[in-house]
């Protein structure tokens, strides 16, 4: 009996080994290179083991291959990935080859029947209704929209300074949680500027809601691992993304906007106007307009809190640049405020921002399907041709951390975005090695937003305090295991002083 038992266990150990191994030779029957997969894990382990930060293991395997080989064959637990390793395939997948690769692989999770408050969301649409959508949209995020919300930011600007000098006080020795002080601010920033909704108390109530999702959202963590182990469920069921109880939350959110709209007599020139005039153009549904509204709070709430955040980080912990900071925006001030067109145009603000999102960008990675054959071409002259449904990975984080582009990378330096004529962003986008807006047809539509919202918070910050690094901050840039977003290992904590004499 105790034989028979211990026959039976070593039958079943070698299904579930089989099981979990048998397509690790997916990527080496084409002749590709990559490292060796590990049953369950993959190669990446971090995922499971949360000991170093998933993006760290694709670092990693970067860092190995990237002079010998363009591409590496890597699983993502079961699931095989074209992991690609040189910048000018990357340009090629988001900008040349583009209509090979028009879908976000993240897509295939989505069920928009169950998710209904996603149904209009660019990111997770593909081919026609992709293309339908984002040209509908696309009009109400132009640089002329979001100049008449301006004056609305730079008022949650006063407001947040205001909340900022208060929390300080109370908490002075423990210093301020830079991610959530962040939220505070884009969730207001949102609520008021896109919304024209100004009640605190649900200001509080979007930032719950929001990290329930993006931190807390269990089940659709365990149903992309799953995914990842056995691929074929997405065929048999999916899981909602949003949680009924922030579904509700969301959608009176967004009704109550909408009443608040056609009640002001007040004619506004936002995105919330380019939507209701979509209502009458296109026949717009009221479950689409929620849609669309919502996309902004998803895409763009906890985006642009953690580069606020980061961005407080590096400069806390990079003296000099704060310094030279403060001076630009101060020369460039009037009676404390900067006008749109300026803040647009501060070389440095900008070199600051977008030093800090290639340091930790938002998106550490990108997973795009492959929609329409495609045949890359090794550095060594191999060949490897992807099917429809392949994916292949962008390693952002990695791509934005290697030295043959970025010299001392994890350093924060601003000046390598700043050139005599301004062109080293569009360089470096071109060459592959910029990606933090991603790039091509299905780059990040709410980037006028995003930049516009995180230099009026960065800039106002900087005129009023002098940021420095609480003690329980680790000073050293390194990715939070714990976390599968971007943060900083431990959180950033900040210590704010009021400047009482702006020179
Ligand atoms: C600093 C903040 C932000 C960063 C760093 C960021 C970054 C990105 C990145 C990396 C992508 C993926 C591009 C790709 O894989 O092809 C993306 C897509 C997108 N972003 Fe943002 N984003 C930010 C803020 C926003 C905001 C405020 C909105 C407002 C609506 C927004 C809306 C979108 C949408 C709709 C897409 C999907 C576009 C498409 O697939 O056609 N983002 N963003």
């Amino acid at each position: 009996m105790v034989l028979f038992s211990y026959i039976l266990l070593t039958v079943i150990f070698f299904m579930i080994y089989l099981f979990l191994t048998w397509n690790f030779t997916y990527w080496s029957i084409r002749g590709i290179k990559g490292p060796k997969p590990l049953p369950l894990f993959g190669s990446f382990p971090g995922l499971v083991t949360n000991k170093q930060h998933f993006a760290d293991d694709i670092n990693n395997i970067y860092r190995k291959y990237k002079n010998c080989e363009s591409y590496v064959g890597v699983f993502l637990l079961r699931s095989p990935l074209l992991m690609l390793l040189e910048p000018q395939l990357v340009h090629d997948v988001f900008v040349t080859a583009f209509k090979h690769f028009s879908s976000n692989d993240v897509a295939k999770l989505i069920d928009k029947n169950k998710d209904p408050l996603l149904i209009c969301n660019p990111f997770l649409l593909s081919d026609q209704e992709w293309r339908e959508q984002r040209s509908l949209v696309s009009p109400g995020f132009t640089i002329a929209r979001m100049r008449s919300s301006y004056g609305t930011m730079q008022l949650v600007c006063k407001s947040w300074c205001e909340f900022l000098k208060h929390q300080m006080n109370i908490h002075s020795k423990d210093g301020l949680n830079g991610k959530d002080i962040a939220l505070h601010f884009t969730a207001e920033n949102i609520a008021r500027s896109v919304l024209g909704i100004s009640e605190i108390t649900l200001v509080d109530q979007i930032t719950k809601n929001m990290k329930m999702l993006s931190e807390n959202n269990n089940v659709f963590i365990l149903y992309t691992i799953m995914a990842g182990i056995l691929p074929k469920i997405i065929n048999i069921f999916k899981v909602k993304f949003i949680p009924s109880k922030c579904e509700d939350f969301f959608k009176k959110l967004i009704q109550e906007a909408l009443k608040i709209y056609l009640e002001s007599s007040t004619k506004r020139r936002d995105f919330m106007d380019h939507l209701m005039s979509l209502k009458k153009t296109h026949n717009l549904s009221e479950q689409n307009l929620i849609s669309h509204t919502m996309t902004f709070l998803i895409d763009g709430l906890d985006t642009s809190a953690t580069v606020i955040s980061h961005c407080l980080f590096l400069l806390g912990r990079y003296q000099t640049v704060q310094k030279r900071l403060r001076k630009e925006i101060v020369n460039n001030s009037i009676n404390g405020e900067i006008c749109f067109e300026t803040l647009n145009e501060l070389p440095y603000l900008n070199a600051c921002v977008y030093e800090s999102i290639r340091i930790l960008p938002p998106g550490l990675w990108s997973i795009k399907r492959c929609t329409v054959p495609y045949t890359f071409t090794n550095k060594n002259g191999g060949k490897v041709s992807l099917a429809i449904g392949d994916s292949v990975m962008i390693p952002i984080y990695a791509i934005h951390h290697d030295e043959n582009h970025y010299c001392n990378p994890d350093r924060f330096q601003p000046e390598r975005f700043l050139t005599e004529d301004g062109n080293n962003l569009k360089l470096l986008r071109n060459i592959g090695a910029f990606l933090g807006f991603g790039d091509g047809p299905r780059m990040c539509l709410g980037i006028n937003f995003a930049t516009i919202q995180t230099k009026v918070a960065i800039a106002s910050i900087i005129s009023q305090f002098s940021v420095t690094l609480n003690v329980k901050t680790k000073p050293f840039v390194k990715l939070d295991p714990k976390y599968f977003l971007t943060q900083q290992d431990g959180g950033v904590w900040l210590n704010f002083s009021e400047r009482r004499y702006i020179t």
